[in-house]
């Protein structure tokens, strides 16, 4: 039985896309997480790949409030474990594992695993999920793969990360499997290590406008 304090529906139905981060410095942490709010993108995806990744989280979900802080890349229970307790609100892994499913349905926070094949999308809805990463979406097949394995799962719901791009997203976005997709290019590293927060908050605006257009 899920004991989850919200959904991963409700994290994924939150906005259209949601930023990849690698976060080098601490102290950009906050200031990003503020200025992709301000371009109206609140689900954010820290991932574990760098050594401050979860004071970034701890950060974030203290200073900004308004931002649901998710932890991304996490591969094992070790990690979603620290995440949720440096106060991860939604957990996002590149795989499906069996006792990384299990380890999150026995904790307090959404879990949504990357799938790239039926079988493992199988593994996942065995355990009641039904809401996943697809990834490596371009590198598997892109829209017209997702289609297909979404096919025989109406119920199955999607977030396509990896290759997505500023001239791709709208084509996933417009696939009714696909609730949001999943992106780097909203804070892309240059500017993250140059502290322009006013061009992350000017793509995340123009991301999200462009997904309604
Ligand atoms: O770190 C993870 O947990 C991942 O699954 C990988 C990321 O989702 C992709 O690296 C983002 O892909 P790009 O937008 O193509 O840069």
């Amino acid at each position: 039985m899920k004991n989850w304090n919200t959904s991963a529906e409700q994290i994924l139905t939150t906005g259209p896309v949601v930023p990849v981060i690698v976060v080098n410095k601490l102290e950009h942490a906050v200031p990003m997480a503020e200025a992709l709010v301000a371009g109206g993108v609140k689900v954010l995806e820290v991932t574990l790949r760098t050594s401050c990744a979860l004071e970034a989280i701890k950060a974030i979900a203290r200073a900004v409030p308004q931002a649901i802080v998710g932890a991304g890349t996490v591969i094992n229970r070790q990690q979603l474990g620290e995440a949720t307790d440096a106060g991860a609100q939604f957990i996002i892994s590149p795989g499906i594992s069996e006792s990384l499913v299990q380890a999150a349905l026995a904790g307090s926070v959404p879990l949504i695993p990357g799938i790239s094949t039926v079988s493992e999308l199988m593994l996942g809805m065995e355990h009641g999920l039904r809401e996943f990463k697809f990834f490596p979406a371009e590198a598997n097949g892109g829209v017209k793969a997702l289609q297909a394995i979404a096919g025989p799962f109406p119920q199955v719901r999607f977030c396509p990360t990896g290759g997505i791009t500023p001239q791709n997203y709208r084509d996933y976005l417009a696939l009714k499997s696909v609730h949001c997709i999943g992106g780097s290019w909203l804070v892309p590293a240059d500017t993250l290590e140059s502290g322009d927060f006013l061009s992350i908050t000017r793509l995340a605006r123009e991301a999200v406008g462009g997904a309604r257009g």
